[in-house]
């Protein structure tokens, strides 16, 4: 992709890493001792069967869930304490809903909204934002390498359900992440959608790490450059996807729940 205006270009430290991170409730344990590192740029899938903690281990990250114990750091820093929107602020940022934030509004306006937030705006209404040409050429520029510039004066509500995950995609990029955090985006959309879904996502600017959790193994062995398996809690194993398709433990896993392909 050739236009990354839209995005952060500085060549700072941003590899996110966990260390020994474990959350319980009562005495069942969701994650246990899960210690990962994410390097920039990095398009990893973290898989595993219904139940193995995957969401638990993305709101650890985003602050949505306290650990019991273990740590996390984003490009050397310990953001194990901070508060969801200070993790935000620094570069972590999880896809929004649309079904909740911005229905009514067009894609164009919504995304403006979000680029004004970003930038402390966050109290002025559509009219006033769009006199800031320059955050209306930052939302197009966004949209354009989403492929949706031609939707922009769309209402979001009236568009294909895969495309309002795209837009949520837009709105959670508009925070200029360093690190993008999905969790099933392609989940409920047509198999159509969701490969031209992924393809848009995988061809993001290299500035932008991407970790996502999915389901349709077709996805995740086309779109994923490095797969952790998580089983129990706990990370059974992690590797290319050659290394995980040839990984017996993984097969066994899967062809044990029987629910995936
Ligand atoms: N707030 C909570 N309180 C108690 N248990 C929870 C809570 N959130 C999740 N769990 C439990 O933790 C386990 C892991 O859930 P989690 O949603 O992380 O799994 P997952 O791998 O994302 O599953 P799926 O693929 O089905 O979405 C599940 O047994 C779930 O019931």
């Amino acid at each position: 992709m050739s236009d990354t205006t839209a995005f952060d270009t500085t060549a700072v430290d941003t590899t996110l890493r966990t260390e020994g991170l474990s959350k319980s409730w009562g005495a069942f344990k969701a994650n246990s001792d899960v210690s990962l590192t994410f390097t920039p740029g990095a398009r990893h899938a973290l898989i595993g069967p219904n139940g193995a903690g995957k969401t638990t281990f993305i709101n650890l990250l985003t602050g949505g869930f306290a650990p019991t114990s273990g740590r996390v750091f984003l490009g050397g820093e310990d953001i194990t304490g901070l508060a969801q929107h200070q993790r935000v602020k620094r570069g972590m940022t999880r896809t929004f809903q649309i079904n909740t934030l911005f229905a009514g509004l067009t894609v164009l306006e919504s995304v403006v909204l979000a680029i004004g937030e970003r930038r402390g705006l966050q109290n002025v209404w559509w009219k006033t934002v769009a006199r800031h040409h320059d955050m209306v050429d930052e939302a197009m520029a966004l949209l354009h390498s989403l492929r949706l510039a031609d939707q922009a004066n769309s209402i979001t509500r009236s568009m294909a359900y895969g495309k309002q995950r795209l837009v949520e995609i837009a709105l959670a990029l508009a925070t200029q992440p360093k690190i993008l955090l999905l969790d099933e985006p392609a989940a409920g959309i047509p198999q159509a959608e969701s490969r031209e879904l992924f393809e848009v996502i995988a061809g993001l600017p290299r500035d932008v790490t991407i970790l996502f959790i999915e389901h349709d193994m077709g996805l995740v062995f086309k779109f994923a450059e490095r797969i952790t398996v998580l089983v129990g809690g706990k990370v059974l194993t992690e590797g290319t996807p050659a290394e995980i398709a040839a990984d017996p433990r993984v097969k066994e896993v899967y062809l044990g729940e029987g629910g995936h392909d």
